[in-house]
């Protein structure tokens, strides 16, 4: 499934003209810190719009500023996992990353929900946080919450996923392992995913392939 965007617009005094389009993997996004890479996510997901461009996750157009088509960020099955990581605070864990697939959870279909749960399951299992279930986010550690905010993520089975350095606020020992579980993830889920890192070992480890941005432009 091809992902494609091409996003032209002017945000005060920053002017952002990109355009790319990538089959699956890991689509790693560089650049200075104010080129532009958290602003791209934002377009991408539908939580700013351009005045000209089109976003597309194969065939479904989510954006189109020629047929005025804007599926809302609710609607557009995207995972988004921000720097801050942003888990619900009076969640446990376990509610928070069951917290957007609660609507598709048919509780009348006993093998549909089990399916389901089981998928979470696989995933909790991947970034091994079983154990943390009951959990609140203020009681787990840094490493922790990336892990229960990837999974979060992952658990709606996203067309696309979003990732913005996501492994940027770990010590070495914890990225270290979160390293080898993203890779886990990489080959056993196949979500295409956009991944904005400043690091060129990350970029070296998870990259299928790679953009620089400048100023709101593809420079590479
Ligand atoms: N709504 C907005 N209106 C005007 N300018 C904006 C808006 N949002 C972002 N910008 C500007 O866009 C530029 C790019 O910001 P952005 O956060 O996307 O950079 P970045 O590459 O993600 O940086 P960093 O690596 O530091 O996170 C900045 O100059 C910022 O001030």
């Amino acid at each position: 499934m091809n992902t494609y965007f091409k996003i032209k617009s002017q945000l005060d005094h920053f002017s952002v003209d990109i355009e790319y389009e990538f089959e699956s993997g890991v689509l790693v996004v560089q650049g200075e810190s104010g080129a532009g890479k958290t602003t791209l996510l934002k377009f991408i997901s539908g939580l700013k719009n351009p005045e000209v461009g089109k976003i597309a996750f194969g065939e479904q157009i989510v954006f189109d500023h020629i047929d005025k088509i804007n599926i809302p960020t609710r609607h557009r099955n995207i995972g988004y996992v921000f720097q801050n990581y942003a888990l619900f605070p009076n969640m446990t864990v376990a509610e928070n990353i069951t917290y957007g697939i609660k609507n598709m959870i048919d509780f009348k279909d006993k093998a549909k929900r089990e399916k389901l749960l089981s998928y979470c399951e696989s995933v909790m299992n991947t970034f091994h946080i079983d154990h943390l279930k009951k959990k609140y986010p203020r009681n787990i550690s840094g490493g922790e919450k990336q892990r229960v905010a990837l999974s979060r993520a992952i658990v709606t089975r996203p067309k696309l996923l979003l990732l913005d350095e996501p492994f940027s606020a770990l010590d070495e020992k914890t990225k270290k392992i979160v390293y080898k579980e993203f890779e886990q993830f990489k080959q056993n889920f196949h979500i295409p995913t956009i991944l904005i890192t400043h690091s060129s070992l990350e970029c070296e480890m998870f990259a299928d392939q790679k953009i620089v941005l400048e100023n709101g432009k593809r420079v590479n």
